[in-house]
């Protein structure tokens, strides 16, 4: 008989309750040492609460978790750290003024012994050498400020952190929102050294192109439902929007013709509170405008300076061609603009 590669992490049947709010409604989710595993669902699917409930933020109402096939409890995010279960966050959890390896054993510092208790930085130094080194860095990364680098370098020395802990299993929680292509790429060829030493990674992402690069299976969950389990590179990725949305695709970009309308919006020289270069756009009638870049370029800021929300500090905004001042979220109200914000953190 062959068998199958033995799950590292199973959870059977998992629910949870906020309340009367019923997020989770018994999950089943598997993972495996060495795959990425990604999970995938609409904001509000369960996600979250499924991996806080791993990492020992929240406690399960019901169900079971099995770590090497043996059931376990998570009561706390030390009991998930001691079966070697690690979280990169999107906000990291680093301090800039200390060195690359203060910064992987902070917390968990190695003592010399004896009645000083004094640190032993020669062996921690050593030991985030070779957890640098396993990502496919240079080793002298450990001696650097943590806060010289770039975004990008300090998830790797959060991922790092983790393999001085000995993590089989990391979590990373959209872990690319906040990196530019290159970091992207770096991120890549280090979560292909992990899977290589058999560490699994739970990924979560919207990104669809990401998940089809570097999953190995997609969990996709829907109203605290688990839909299925599918391997990435056999399914095709609008069968995967499907079973998120709950509902067939045919109608995704339905075909339109349309013109524009004339000019209805200008924004001129707009200097936003944290850039450095003011912004010019204009908007036809019609027009759906993007406004992209990375986390910090002050895309929100923009938004929030077009309602009145924060103060600009330079520039000009045109309603069908007539100048408006806009000090405060009713001036812009009163000139026809709406904001829609982003969704506010729990
Ligand atoms: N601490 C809490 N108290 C009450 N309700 C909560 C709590 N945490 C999560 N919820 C609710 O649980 C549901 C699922 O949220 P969850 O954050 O797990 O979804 P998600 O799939 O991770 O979404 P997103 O992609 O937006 O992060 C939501 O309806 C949310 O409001």
């Amino acid at each position: 008989m062959v068998t199958s590669v033995e799950s590292l992490l199973e959870m059977k049947n998992i629910k949870k309750s906020f309340n009367q709010n019923h997020v989770l409604k018994g999950i089943d989710f598997e993972v495996k040492p060495g795959e990425v595993h990604v999970l995938l669902g609409e904001n509000g699917a369960g996600k979250s609460t499924l991996i806080k409930i791993l990492t020992g933020a929240y406690y399960k109402d019901f169900g079971e978790i099995f770590w090497e096939g043996k059931p376990v409890q998570v009561h706390n995010p030390v009991d998930a750290m001691k079966l070697g279960i690690a979280t990169i966050y999107q906000e990291l959890n680093v301090i800039p003024e200390l060195k690359v390896y203060e910064n992987i054993f902070l917390g968990r510092e190695i003592k010399l012994g004896g009645k000083m208790s004094l640190l032993n930085y020669k062996k921690m130094r050593k030991e985030a050498e070779r957890c640098l080194e396993l990502l496919g860095q240079s080793p002298e990364l450990a001696d650097k400020q943590l806060g010289e680098l770039g975004i990008g370098q300090q998830q790797l020395v959060e991922i790092a952190k983790a393999l001085a802990l000995d993590a089989k299993l990391i979590i990373m929680d959209e872990p690319t929102s906040s990196l530019s292509s290159t970091e992207v790429e770096q991120l890549y060829l280090c979560v292909e050294q992990l899977k290589a030493k058999g560490i699994a990674i739970v990924f979560i992402s919207h990104r669809l192109e990401e998940i089809r690069r570097m999953g190995d299976r997609i969990t996709i969950l829907r109203d605290g439902f688990k839909i299925s389990t599918l391997p990435v590179k056999t399914t095709e990725t609008d069968y995967w929007i499907e079973l998120m949305v709950g509902r067939a695709l045919e109608e995704k970009f339905p075909k339109q013709s349309f013109t524009l309308g004339k000019e209805g919006f200008r924004v001129e020289d707009l200097l936003v509170e944290g850039t450095s270069e003011p912004v010019n756009f204009t908007i036809r009638y019609g027009e759906i405008v993007g406004i992209s870049g990375l986390v910090g370029a002050g895309r929100t800021e923009l938004a929030r300076a077009i309602f009145g929300a924060d103060k600009c500090q330079f520039g000009k905004i045109f309603i069908d061609g007539i100048q408006v001042q806009i000090k405060s979220p009713r001036d812009a109200i009163n000139a026809g603009i709406a904001f829609i914000t982003e969704r506010q953190e729990k």
